[in-house]
């Protein structure tokens, strides 16, 4: 297996929908999930790269693992769920700082999930996505300007330029893993914002062999004379 150029990590609370946004993007359908016990990933080729996507576990007893699964990471998406505003509080108080192992060009993607639960989904979005067939509705705990207010506070505590991180407003959105609204325009909206990160740092990278190849005929020449 061709190893990985960059990494994607999915974080948030247990119950907020990552397994089930991963399914339906990379199994293209929602299925029966059961609580994710430490961590997971899927190998999603994109153009000529291979990024691997990781599912962590939001249960309390595996937090540790989180700053393990997002080192190196280039792109961390925090999920919450829009019917409950714990899981976004949960997000600032408990996942954020899992992230100080990422990259430093890390970028950020703050996911609102199981916007088919709610009663405004329908008026809002019904020309787009899959309409949900939900009976009962729920009024929305979450709504996107908390969601963006919550990017803002990330963009302030990685202390990155809001003027040059991308925009609050492009790097929030609600998503539904059960209809599949909106699931793969966030994970390749990811990618296609991560894919200059893998041309830098394979340029870097083919530096570092010519560097290598030049040090060694340099050392031979140095051991030669
Ligand atoms: N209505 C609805 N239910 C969803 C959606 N996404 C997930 N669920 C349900 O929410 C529950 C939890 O989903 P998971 O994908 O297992 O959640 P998770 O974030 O991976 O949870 P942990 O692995 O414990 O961290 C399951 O019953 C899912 O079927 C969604 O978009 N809409
Ligand atoms: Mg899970």
């Amino acid at each position: 297996m061709k190893k990985p150029d960059l990494k994607v990590v999915l974080l948030g609370d247990m119950n907020v929908g990552k397994t089930s946004l991963l399914h339906r993007y990379m199994e293209r359908r929602f299925q029966d999930t059961v609580s994710t016990i430490g961590g997971a990933f899927y190998l999603k080729q994109w153009g000529p790269y291979n990024i691997s996507i990781w599912d962590t576990a939001g249960r309390e007893q595996f937090h540790g693992l989180g700053s393990m699964y997002c080192r190196t990471a280039s792109a961390v998406i925090l999920t919450y769920d829009v019917s409950n505003m714990q899981s976004l509080l949960e997000l600032e108080d408990r996942f954020l700082g899992l992230t100080d192992t990422a990259s430093d060009d890390c970028i950020f993607a703050v996911v609102g999930n199981k916007i088919d639960l709610t009663d405004d989904y329908d008026s809002e979005n019904e020309l787009e996505g899959e309409r949900p067939r939900t009976s009962s509705k729920i009024h929305r705990q979450v709504n996107l300007e908390d969601a963006i207010a919550f990017y803002k506070r990330i963009m302030k505590y990685k202390m990155l330029d809001e003027n040059v991180a991308p925009a609050a407003e492009k790097m929030c959105f609600e998503t539904s893993a059960k209809t599949g609204y909106n699931v793969d325009v966030l994970f390749e909206g990811v990618f296609n914002m991560v894919l200059p990160l893998i041309v830098k740092k394979k340029a870097s990278g083919r530096e570092e062999t010519v560097n290598l190849a030049q040090s060694k005929s340099e050392n031979s020449k140095n051991r030669c004379c």
